[in-house]
């Protein structure tokens, strides 16, 4: 992979890591809003029906202190009227203030602990249409210094309801008291949201506060529902702590989905990954690049070579081949190619009975029990393909196992070469001990042959051990014509290079085997 092809790979999974942490911090942004929801919602409605439950019990008093006034015979502001008036106002647990009213015509009224008119001084909060003045959560003087609640009218009536004193705590603003008559509709509470005669749709319709409502009509009141509401302000201020851990907790998740995408795509395109997820998936392909007999130009056989590639692009075996060792997946590679080879040749009916096939082995395989049983080649090969094993010159090769082996396969038909000859560890007991059939004289002695190089000068040397040997040689890196006929002048058997056919399909090598009979 060249710099470009890394820079492009990084901006990409750049990309997939940052979309994929955007979607991961969608998802738990919704869980976790739905859950925190749920919770707020819970918490909401108990505290809401706690609110309720106290100022039912307001109600509740002021019905009761309304239905014993309402059924005395008075029509006027006669003393004894008054006199109930206060008595009731005294018996009473929250009622404050109780208004007579004829034709809805305030007649006279008595409140608690009110020397003299409450708010004299003091404008009204607002007025209803019936003209009734309201003063909310204005201390009432002298008394108590206790905020007034709102006037709840029915009948001849009035009752004060103080509804701090109901809560528990004072100056309560996230809730209402409303009371909905035929033509009027009252309500406590929150100053803000009481202002005039507003509907119930008006009010849903203000802004400032989360939907979330409880309502609770009690049916032997008719005309009274209650109902508390819970502010943004106050529920935000209440979970604040956690709405900034969320935040936290989001771009954590955002960091870590991201870090960790990045590095699992990365990983993925490592060399390490690729070449364990192609062995595993048998990605690795096969090529053959046919070898001739110099003399006549035929091919007469071909070697595998194996191939990568995936949605990374194309990785050569000089960087897989390294790879294969350190994931100890030697052997099970060359099982598997082996067989694709065995497989794409017998099927194919242009590659001739008796066909050279040459396969590359590691030498670390002839050291160890356990590798190195292909009879399973012996079974698949139908066409009698004449199998050829290639070896480099190692000093793994020349362990007492690594020869054992050899001598086995050998009794069992298959051909040896000495591949890269000339490069390696190259030892002459060794090779009589190996007993090959062929030497692969290096590339790099014919790729000098051109410039007379010291190197080149050796091949004669070469043909001589091969001679001494009683072994074929074949010249890799045939590059062009006249590498051949010099390679040939030395009586070199066979040859292999780019001048008959670089690696190919089977198909191609078949081709190239018909063209050359
Ligand atoms: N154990 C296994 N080793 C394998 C297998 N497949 C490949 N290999 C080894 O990897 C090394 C590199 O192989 P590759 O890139 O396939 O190169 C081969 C030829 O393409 C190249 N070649 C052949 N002719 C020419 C030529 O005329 N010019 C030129 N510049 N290069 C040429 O040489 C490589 C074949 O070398 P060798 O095997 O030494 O004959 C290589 O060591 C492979 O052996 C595998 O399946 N198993």
């Amino acid at each position: 992979m060249n710099k470009s092809d890394q820079k492009q790979y990084f901006l990409a999974d750049n990309l997939k890591a940052i979309g994929v942490s955007l979607l991961s911090v969608v998802g738990v942004t919704l869980l976790l809003a739905i859950v925190m929801f749920m919770f707020i919602r819970e918490q909401e409605e108990s505290r809401a029906t706690e609110i309720l439950d106290n100022v039912r019990v307001v109600f509740r008093d002021a019905e009761i202190t309304l239905d014993y006034l309402n059924a005395l015979p008075y029509q006027t502001c006669e003393m004894d009227n008054l006199a109930e008036m206060r008595k009731t106002l005294f018996r009473s647990r929250f009622v404050k203030e109780i208004g007579f009213y004829q034709n809805n015509e305030l007649l006279c009224s008595t409140y608690l602990g009110i020397l003299e008119e409450p708010m004299k001084e003091v404008k009204p909060d607002f007025y209803t249409q019936l003209g009734d003045a309201f003063w909310i959560n204005t201390p009432l003087q002298l008394f108590d210094k206790q905020a007034t609640g709102t006037i709840v009218q029915r009948g001849r009536y009035n009752a004060v309801l103080d509804m701090d004193s109901v809560i528990g705590y004072s100056y309560t603003q996230d809730w209402q008291l409303f009371y909905n008559g035929d033509q009027f509709y009252h309500m406590a509470g929150n100053p803000s949201l009481v202002g005039s005669t507003l509907s119930q749709d008006d009010m849903d319709a203000r802004t400032g506060y989360f939907s979330l409502q409880f309502i609770q009509c009690d049916e032997r009141y008719n005309h009274t529902c209650l109902k508390v509401k819970s502010d943004h302000g106050r529920v935000l201020d209440l979970h604040m702590g956690k709405l900034v851990l969320f935040v936290f907790a989001m771009l954590m998740t955002a960091a870590l989905t991201h870090m960790l995408t990045f590095n699992y795509l990365r990983r993925r395109r490592s060399l390490e990954s690729r070449v364990s997820k192609g062995l595993k998936e048998h990605k690795f392909y096969c090529l053959y690049q046919p070898f001739v007999n110099l003399e006549s130009g035929k091919v007469i056989g071909c070697e595998v070579l194996s191939r990568f590639e995936d949605e990374f692009g194309p990785i050569y075996p000089d960087e897989f081949i390294p790879q294969v060792k350190e994931q100890d997946m030697t052997w099970e590679f060359t099982v598997d190619m082996i067989t694709t080879a065995m497989r794409e040749l017998n099927e194919n009916p242009e590659i001739p009975e008796g066909f050279k096939v040459s396969f590359n082995l590691f030498p670390f395989d002839f050291t160890r029990e356990g590798c190195l049983d292909l009879d399973f080649v012996l079974d698949m090969n139908v066409k009698n393909f004449k199998l050829v094993l290639e070896i480099t010159e190692d000093e793994q090769i020349a362990t007492h196992s690594a020869v054992k082996h050899i001598k086995s396969l050998k009794s069992k038909g298959f051909l040896f070469a000495i591949d890269d000859f000339g490069v390696g560890y190259s030892n002459l007991s060794q090779l009589k001990t190996l007993n090959c059939d062929y030497l692969k004289i290096d590339r790099s002695f014919v790729m000098d042959m051109e410039d007379n190089s010291i190197r080149s000068s050796l091949i004669p040397h070469i043909v001589s051990i091969a001679e001494g040997l009683n072994v074929d040689l074949i010249a890799e890196g045939v590059e062009n014509i006249d590498q051949c006929n010099e390679l040939k002048g030395l009586t070199i058997g066979f040859g292999q290079g780019w001048l008959f056919g670089k690696p190919q399909s089977a198909d191609a090598l078949a081709k190239s085997v018909q063209g050359t009979q």
